[in-house]
């Protein structure tokens, strides 16, 4: 089973979130991760084809999508959209920003968007917002409170070294191993 994972990152900090998602899709047995940086240059599209599921990643850039990213995106027309020849297969996204909003949502909006329109599946997370109450803290799982993906924030002064920061990391690499098990569930 084929999980690809295409994304952009201009600085590392949303790469780290893709290796995370990687991580989290190799833990499912049976699966293995393909990570695309989009920025490296032609895009192998039959592996996409041949993929099982395809996992978007996108620093949030003016509250968007990075321009390679879109780029990406309007690329997909010919070899992938005119066929529709990702039609039901699984896809979902993460996103990463500076700021803990960020409007890292609307990133997420338009990947969900994009899926729709090649007629994928779209996967969101299953976990409930974490540090949500007085007890809880930025450690847990989904921290941002997002249903849509997986959201990460990196401070702007801190290398890919040192943000984002683990529960980030961890909640990347869920939502990696959540793809992995639903696209397995659709493969029997
Ligand atoms: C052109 C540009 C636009 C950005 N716009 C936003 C934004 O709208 N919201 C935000 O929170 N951070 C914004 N940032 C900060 C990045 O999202 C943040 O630094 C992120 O960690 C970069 O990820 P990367 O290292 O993978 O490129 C922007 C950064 C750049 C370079």
């Amino acid at each position: 089973m084929l999980i690809s994972i295409v994304y952009d990152s201009g600085y590392g900090h949303t790469a780290k979130q893709a290796q995370a998602v990687a991580e989290g899709v190799n833990a499912v047995p049976g699966a293995e991760a393909n990570l695309i940086a989009v920025a490296d240059g032609a895009i192998p599209w039959q592996t996409l084809e041949a993929s099982d599921a395809i996992i978007f990643g996108s620093p949030t850039y003016n509250g968007t999508l990075s321009a390679k990213l879109k780029q990406f995106f309007e690329d997909a027309n010919k070899p992938a959209w005119n066929e529709l020849k990702w039609r039901n297969k699984i896809a979902a996204g993460f996103t990463n920003s500076g700021a803990q909003s960020g409007d890292k949502l609307n990133t997420l909006v338009s990947m969900a968007l994009f899926a729709a329109q090649h007629a994928m599946i779209w996967v969101g997370l299953d976990l409930k917002p974490g540090n949500a109450t007085s007890t809880s803290s930025v450690n847990e799982l989904n921290r941002h409170g997002s249903w849509l993906g997986a959201m990460a924030q990196s401070n702007m002064d801190q290398s890919p070294e040192e943000t984002p920061i683990e529960s980030d990391l961890k909640t990347a690499a869920h939502l990696g191993k959540r793809v992995a098990g639903i696209a397995r569930r659709f493969k029997n």
